[in-house]
């Protein structure tokens, strides 16, 4: 990196992210299909931020224009202060269902990560295993993913994806395929490793106790065309417990986003989109 990198890194700012106006249709003609409505957000650097919305509201084709797959029909996508629209390879990124390499070993699945964040060989091999000793897998090391279980699948792919040379994560419903048991597990488990090695995080999730259980701020969407409805800091001090699920400040801010998703599809129409 040079001088010139480093300055324009600093007067950039904070924003991991900022989503500038975003609209997303796709088809033509009588077919166009109008998916994200000028929706603007953003992230801090190091922030954990979670997105809820209706079934169907545009959250996916979201995460492909931030990540870059899919051009947005207007506005644009920043990432680290650096105009980023329609490029790849800026974030990292987790799906629902594993995105292990099934070739690698558990292993060598994070040392790939490593070895693409700069890591040399033998400095990869120590601190994956360093890592697989942490997250409670090494004796998994040699083995490939097909003989973990959902849960501890996720959790590599969640350290992929923690240890790859991006700074922002792109969570896409992550635990959605676990069990309720394994779920709430992995919850804990995130953010006991997110809390030590916090990164700019943006995740969609269809569970708002997750989304308020993980995060410093929640989005909720409205019906497509997606525009932000509202957002709300989680006031809840980290690091996070269980117990919080039943404190006065979380019920209520649940039964409030709930209330909101409940009315999204009035909102709809009260803006005039419910023939577009
Ligand atoms: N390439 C495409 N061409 C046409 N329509 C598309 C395309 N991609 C997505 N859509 C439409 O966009 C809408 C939003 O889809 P998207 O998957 O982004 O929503 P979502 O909020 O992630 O849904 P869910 O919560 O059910 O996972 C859907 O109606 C979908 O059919």
């Amino acid at each position: 990196m040079n001088h010139t990198d480093d300055v324009q890194r600093t007067v950039a700012g904070s924003e991991a992210l900022e989503v500038k106006s975003v609209s997303k249709s796709f088809g033509k003609g009588a077919a166009l299909k109008e998916i994200l409505g000028g929706l603007s957000l953003t992230v801090g650097e190091g922030e954990f931020v979670s997105i809820v919305g209706p079934s169907g509201s545009g959250k996916t084709t979201l995460f492909q224009v931030i990540g870059g797959l899919e051009r947005p029909t207007s506005g644009e996508i920043w990432i680290n202060g650096r105009q980023a629209t329609g490029q790849t390879g800026h974030i990292s990124y987790m799906p629902q269902q594993s995105s292990l390499l099934p070739w690698r070993t558990v292993a060598g699945n994070i040392e790939l990560s490593l070895t693409i964040a700069g890591l040399d060989r033998n400095e990869a091999k120590r601190s994956a295993a360093e890592w697989l000793r942490r997250i409670g897998l090494e004796e998994y090391a040699k083995s490939y993913p097909h003989v973990l279980s959902g849960g501890m699948q996720q959790r590599v792919s969640f350290l992929r994806a923690l240890l790859s040379p991006q700074r922002l994560m792109l969570l896409d419903e992550p635990f959605g395929s676990l069990d309720a048991l394994t779920r709430l597990q992995m919850q804990k488990w995130l953010l006991s490793i997110w809390e030590e090695n916090r990164r700019s995080v943006l995740l969609v999730t269809h569970s708002i106790e997750e989304a308020l259980f993980l995060s410093d701020r929640v989005i909720v969407l409205s019906n497509s065309p997606a525009v932000v409805l509202e957002q709300f800091e989680v006031p809840l001090a980290r690091p996070r417990s269980e117990a919080m699920w039943t404190e006065p400040a979380f019920v209520a801010l649940k039964q409030r986003i709930y209330e909101l998703l409940q009315t999204g599809a009035g909102v709809k129409e009260e803006a005039g989109y419910a023939n577009r």
